[in-house]
This record gives structure tokens, C-alpha cells and sequence, in this order.
């Protein structure tokens, strides 16, 4: 088996006090600490770069060497803020509403794009395995291909990939699919991401079924297939059975004898935390013997600050906040604890075992790692509850979660209830038959399925 190169534009490097909130960096860290192998990507550095060969940051830790590249600003803001976050990520997120469309951001992906290719190609060696990641890189085996790279090249989407109806909405949703097909496999969360990519492409140019999974289109041949990301539960659980750092001794107490509900994500208009706030309220005036003996906390670190839609947000979430607790707070109760901070992963999986209820409610998301970290982090013996949107990724698997529709908030605040009132035997029942699946379908198991697919076209 040849060398594993992963690219992806955001790269969990060793100092973990660099590395932001996000499943794709866990994920790959995850993967690449078990195969080892080349990681290439974004360094997180803005920096104008004088001459055109700016050295690459390298770095060895144990069996992954890091090769990464700053970004100009102009190359951030048009490649990362608007492309990536302002037209593909809203889009395929199903907000059309705030997609900004502008050519000169096209144009800029895609020269960001070569660029990467360009610095990527001299380090490449005969025998390697190429794995690319992520929207932000869609045209990225096209432009290897300049390079006349043959080595193999996988493609993993980590968000949702829309319906072709929202799809058409981007004026250049062709040329992305025809420069998807330059890769050799593409691999998506679900099989329902899986098959919106074969629709869209089908309804926009020949497409010959060679066989079910493999396709030829544009002139190029590419295996399609699902690959849902999964999670290392065993060490999940350790990490939450270990002692609390003595500073956050006094949780324990804080959370008292409260139901405690927990939420945790980056501060993200996908993740449908405005919406659960609400769902929160008609909790509140539902079942209003509940309000002094539940206690709601919301962690959301910032993410993508520069971007518009995901200022205001933070704002809104802040008004509500305050509006909330000012309106069913007493003198000695606050219903909602909304932190925009970022905690260290390790310390998450702690909190996550104290706490009764994990309120997941996305209005959509490619899988949702945090609901099988929830998950992970429970005493067997005596679990918490997990309420999950229905339009996570991850609700395709964990269907004895309570499942919710997150625009209706009756329906999120009678779940609430359900969670708050279901018996011990119920809920070990639900988390066993999870568990039985995130033991199945490991990270490990994701990168061994997909590479071991990706193998299978050399043969
Ligand atoms: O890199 P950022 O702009 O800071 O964003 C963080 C990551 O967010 C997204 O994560 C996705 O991948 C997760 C793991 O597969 C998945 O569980 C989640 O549903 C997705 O939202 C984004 O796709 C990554 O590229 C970002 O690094
Ligand atoms: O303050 C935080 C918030 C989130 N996370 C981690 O960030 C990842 C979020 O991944 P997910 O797939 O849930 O969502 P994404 O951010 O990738 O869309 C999970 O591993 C969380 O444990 C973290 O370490 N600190």
C-alpha cells in the first residue's frame, strides 16, 4: 500500500491550542494517526507572500508529515470567505437566501485551487494514494491532472450535497461537476448525498452506468459511493471518564441536581441554534413546572467571524439570550448559559457525560460528529438522551435517538419533556443500539473503506 496523501484546506497541526472547532480535522487527525502519511493544506496563516515559491511550513510529528501554506489575504477572502463559505457552503446547506454569487470569487477558487495543485505536485512520490477533502477543494483533481498526475485521486464531501434543484441555483454548478469527475472515487456522507450528486449530474450530460457505483461522464470514469464518518468511541470514553482539571472541579456542582441539556457547535447558521433557542421557550411555557429544575448550556465557539451571515448570527443569539433569561430567569435560576467560546475537545467529552440531554438540531449538516461523541462519552449504565435533527448526517444512523424536525419547536420542546421524563431502561436500551453502531462504523472503518475502495480502481 503506497503513501497516504491527505489534502484538506483546514489541518489539525500538532499544537492543539492552534487547532479550531470542526469534525473534518478531528476526523483526518484521527485517520492519519492510525496510517500515517502526507497532510497537506491550509497552515491557518494569512501572510503576503513576496516571492512565488514561499517555503512550505513543514513539520514531523510521529507518523504524519505536515506540509502546509499560508494565504494571501485576498487569496483567503476570495477562495475561503466568499467561494467556500459564502456561496458553496450556504448552497449546499440548503440557504440559498445567503448565497453571495460573484464571478471574481470563482475565478479565485479556482486560481486558489492550481495554486495548492502547483505546490502539492513536486512533493508527490510514484506509489502515493491521494485522498482530497472537502468543498473547498471540488476542482482540485482537475488541476493535478494538468500536472499529468495518474496516481490515484479520492474525494471525500464532508457536507451535504444538495438537491439538483438548489444545485442549478449556482451559475456555475456544471463546470463544478464536470471538474468533480476528474477524481477517481467520490465519497459522501450518505447515500442520499451520494445519489443528489448522480441526479444532478445525469439531468445535465450523458452519463454511462458502467456498473452500479461506477459511471463514466465528461470523458472521465469515477466510482461513486457513501461513506459515513464515524467517531473512536473507546477512546471518546476514556477521555470522559478521566478526572475534570481541578478548575472545573466545581462543575459537578454547578450543574447540580438540574436536568442539564447540552449543545455544542461552531456558532454556524446551519446549525440551527436560533431556532432551538426557541424550541427551548416553548419548553418553558409548555411545561412550565420544569422551569427552575432544567438548565440549558449552549457552546458555540465563533467560527468564519469575517463572514456576514455568521456576524449577525452571533449577534441574534446574544439578544435572545439575554431576552430569555430576562423573561423566565429568577433570582436564583438562569435558564440558559449560551458560552462563545471554544473548549479543548478533550475536556467537551468530560462535560458531555454529566449531562442529561444533548440538544443536536441542525437544519442540515453532512454528519454531526458531536452527536457520536455525545454518545460515546455516556455511562453505559446510566445515559443521557439524544435529540437530533432529522437532517443531520447522522440521523441516517442513530435511529434511536429522539429525531426532530428543527423548524418545528413544539416538536423539539415535547421531545425535551420526552427526554427529561423516559425511564433508566429506556434510555440504556436507545444508547446500546447506538453504541452497537458507532463501535461498527468507526473512523477507522470510514478510512479503511474508503482507501481500500480508492485501492481497488489501481487493480
Ligand atoms: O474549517 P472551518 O471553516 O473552521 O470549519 C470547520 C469544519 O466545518 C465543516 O465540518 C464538516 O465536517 C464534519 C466531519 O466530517 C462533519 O461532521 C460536519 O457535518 C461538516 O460540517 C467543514 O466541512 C470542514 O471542512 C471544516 O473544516
Ligand atoms: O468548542 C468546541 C466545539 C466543537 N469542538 C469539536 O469540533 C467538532 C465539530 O464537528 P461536527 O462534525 O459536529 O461539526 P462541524 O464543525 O465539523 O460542522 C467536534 O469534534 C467537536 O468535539 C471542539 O473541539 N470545541
Amino acid at each position: 500500500m503506497g503513501r497516504l496523501v491527505v489534502v484538506s484546506n483546514r489541518i489539525a497541526l500538532p499544537d492543539h491550542s492552534k487547532n479550531g472547532a470542526g469534525g473534518l480535522a478531528v476526523g483526518l487527525l484521527d485517520a492519519l494517526q492510525e496510517q500515517g502519511g502526507l497532510w497537506f493544506g491550509w497552515n491557518g496563516e494569512i501572510r503576503e507572500i513576496t516571492g512565488e515559491d514561499e517555503p512550505l511550513y513543514t513539520e514531523q510529528d510521529k507518523n504524519i508529515t505536515y506540509a502546509a501554506c499560508s494565504l494571501t489575504q485576498n487569496d483567503y477572502d476570495l477562495y475561503y470567505s466568499q467561494f467556500s463559505n459564502t456561496v458553496i457552503w450556504p448552497a449546499f446547506h440548503y440557504r440559498l437566501d445567503l448565497v453571495e454569487y460573484q464571478r471574481e470569487a470563482w475565478e479565485g477558487y479556482l486560481r486558489v485551487n492550481q495554486m495548492l495543485a502547483e505546490k502539492l505536485y513536486p512533493l508527490l512520490q510514484h506509489n502515493d494514494v491521494i485522498w482530497v477533502h472537502d468543498y473547498h477543494l471540488l476542482p482540485f483533481a482537475a488541476a493535478l491532472r494538468l500536472h499529468q498526475v495518474k496516481q490515484p485521486l479520492g474525494f471525500f464531501l464532508h457536507i451535504p450535497f444538495p438537491a439538483p434543484e438548489v444545485l442549478m441555483a449556482l451559475p456555475d454548478y456544471q463546470e463544478i461537476l464536470r471538474l468533480m469527475t476528474a477524481y477517481d472515487l467520490l465519497g459522501f456522507q450518505t447515500e442520499r448525498d451520494a445519489q443528489a450528486f448522480l441526479s444532478a449530474i445525469t439531468q445535465e450530460t450523458d452519463v454511462v452506468t458502467v456498473e452500479k457505483g461506477i459511471y463514466q461522464a465528461y470523458g472521465n470514469t469515477f466510482h461513486l459511493h457513501d461513506y459515513p464518518i464515524g467517531v473512536d468511541p473507546d477512546s471518546i470514553s476514556k477521555l470522559a471518564q478521566g478526572p475534570l482539571p481541578p478548575k472545573m472541579q466545581a462543575i459537578r456542582k454547578e450543574l447540580g441536581d438540574a436536568k442539564n441539556i447540552i449543545a455544542c457547535e461552531r456558532l454556524d447558521y446551519s446549525k440551527g441554534i436560533p431556532e432551538r433557542f426557541l424550541a427551548y421557550e416553548s419548553f418553558l411555557e409548555k411545561y412550565p413546572e420544569q422551569r427552575g429544575n432544567i438548565r440549558y448550556t449552549q457552546i458555540a465557539p465563533t467560527s468564519r467571524g469575517e463572514v456576514q451571515a455568521y456576524q449577525a448570527i452571533r449577534h441574534q443569539l446574544e439578544t435572545e439570550t439575554g431576552r430569555i433569561n430576562g423573561k423566565y430567569g429568577t433570582m436564583s435560576w438562569t435558564p440558559l448559559y449560551y458560552l462563545n467560546q471554544h473548549f479543548d475537545r478533550r475536556l467537551l467529552m468530560k462535560i458531555f457525560r454529566l449531562t442529561d440531554i444533548a440538544l443536536i438540531t441542525p437544519l442540515r449538516d453532512g454528519m454531526n460528529l458531536v452527536a457520536k461523541e455525545y454518545l460515546a462519552a455516556q455511562d453505559p449504565a446510566d445515559p443521557g438522551v439524544l435529540i437530533l435533527s432529522k437532517f443531520a448526517g447522522a440521523a441516517c444512523e442513530l435511529t434511536e435517538a429522539l429525531l426532530v424536525n428543527p423548524y418545528d419547536r413544539d416538536e423539539v420542546a415535547r421531545a425535551i419533556y420526552q427526554a427529561i421524563t423516559m425511564s433508566q431502561s429506556e434510555r440504556v436500551d436507545r444508547h446500546a443500539k447506538m453504541m452497537a453502531i458507532l463501535q461498527h462504523q468507526t473512523i477507522t472503518r470510514w478510512r479503511e473503506t474508503f482507501l481500500d475502495d480508492l485501492y481497488q480502481i489501481l487493480e
